[in-house]
C-alpha cells in the first residue's frame, strides 16, 4: 500500500553504503527531509558529507541502498536525470564558469535541468538571481565576483534548476559572521518557501541557528541526529568538535 502523501518525505535517504573500490566511506547512512525544513550536516573532514551528497544528486551510485524523492525511487537516475526530477546541489568548490556572465551562468544550468528552455529558461535563471540578490549584477563575469557573489551565483545556479530539494556544500565556508547570517536568511526564505534543505557547513554555529535538526557523520555512519543545539551538546559530538569549534561554548546563545 502507498503511503498517505502527507507521510511522504521530500527526501529520503534508506540505509546508503557506498565504497570507491576501497574502504566503506558511508557505512548504512538513513535520513530524510519533509517539504520547508532544514536539515543540517556535520562531521569531521574526510567522514563522507560530500560523497552523501554525490549519491543524492546522481554523481555517484551508492553500492548499496536507496534514494528516494517524494517517495519515487531514483536510485538508478543519473545526474541530469536527478536535476530534471527536482534535487539541486551547490558544490563545496562553485561550478561556475568564470569567463561567462552571472546570468549566462544562471542560464546554463537552468538548461541543464533540461525541463527549461528558452523563455522559461530565462525566467527561471532571473528568478533564482533575484532571489540571491544578484539581478543587478547579471552582466558581471563571473570571475571577477568577490566570495560573497561566487557563493550567492553558486546558489542561484542550484535555484535556477526549479528543485524541490537543495543541496547545499560549505555555501557560507569563507564568509565573514554577517556575510553568512546573509546567506542564511536566504536559505530560511527558500525552506519557508516550501523547499527541503540539506546544508553540509563546517561553521557549526551557522548550522545550529538556520537548521531545523542537525545530523552528525563520523566514519560514514550517524552518530548523533536531532534538534541542532541538543545535538551539540550530545557528549560524543563535543569530543569531535571540542577544539575545533572555536566558539562551541557559545552554541547556545
Ligand atoms: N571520487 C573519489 N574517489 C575515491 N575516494 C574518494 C572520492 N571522493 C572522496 N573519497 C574519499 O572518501 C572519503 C570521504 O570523503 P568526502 O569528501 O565524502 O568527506 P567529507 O566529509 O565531505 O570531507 P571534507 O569535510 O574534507 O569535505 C575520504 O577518505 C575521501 O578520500
Amino acid at each position: 500500500m502507498m503511503p498517505a502523501a502527507d507521510t511522504i518525505r521530500a527526501l529520503t535517504v534508506e540505509n546508503v553504503v557506498k565504497s570507491y573500490g576501497g574502504p566503506i566511506v558511508l557505512d548504512g547512512v538513513s535520513i530524510e527531509v519533509d517539504r520547508g525544513k532544514i536539515l543540517g550536516i556535520i562531521g569531521p573532514n574526510g567522514s563522507g558529507k560530500t560523497t552523501l551528497f554525490s549519491v543524492i544528486s546522481g554523481t555517484f551510485a551508492p553500492s548499496s541502498g536507496k534514494v528516494f524523492l517524494a517517495g519515487r525511487d531514483v536510485t538508478s537516475f543519473g545526474a541530469s536525470a536527478r536535476a530534471v526530477a527536482g534535487i539541486g546541489r551547490t558544490f563545496q568548490v562553485p561550478q561556475t564558469f568564470s569567463h561567462m556572465s552571472v546570468y549566462e551562468n544562471a542560464l546554463v544550468a537552468a538548461a541543464f535541468a533540461g525541463a527549461f528552455k528558452g523563455r522559461a529558461a530565462e525566467e527561471a535563471a532571473l528568478q533564482a538571481l533575484e532571489i540571491c540578490g544578484l539581478k543587478s549584477r547579471g552582466d558581471l563575469i563571473a570571475g571577477r565576483l568577490p566570495l560573497l557573489d561566487r557563493k550567492r551565483l553558486e546558489l542561484a545556479r542550484a535555484l535556477a534548476t526549479k528543485p524541490s530539494v537543495l543541496l547545499l556544500d560549505e555555501i557560507a565556508g569563507g564568509l565573514t559572521d554577517d556575510e553568512a547570517a546573509g546567506v542564511a536568511a536566504i536559505v530560511k526564505a527558500l525552506a519557508a518557501s516550501g523547499l527541503a534543505i540539506i546544508w553540509i557547513e563546517h561553521l557549526v554555529h551557522v548550522l545550529t541557528h538556520a537548521a531545523d535538526e542537525l545530523a552528525v557523520l563520523g566514519e560514514g555512519r550517524i552518530i548523533a541526529h536531532g534538534e541542532p543545539h541538543e545535538t551539540m551538546r550530545m557528549p560524543k559530538v563535543r569530543q569531535i568538535y571540542l577544539g575545533m569549534e572555536p566558539d562551541i561554548d557559545d552554541i547556545d546563545h
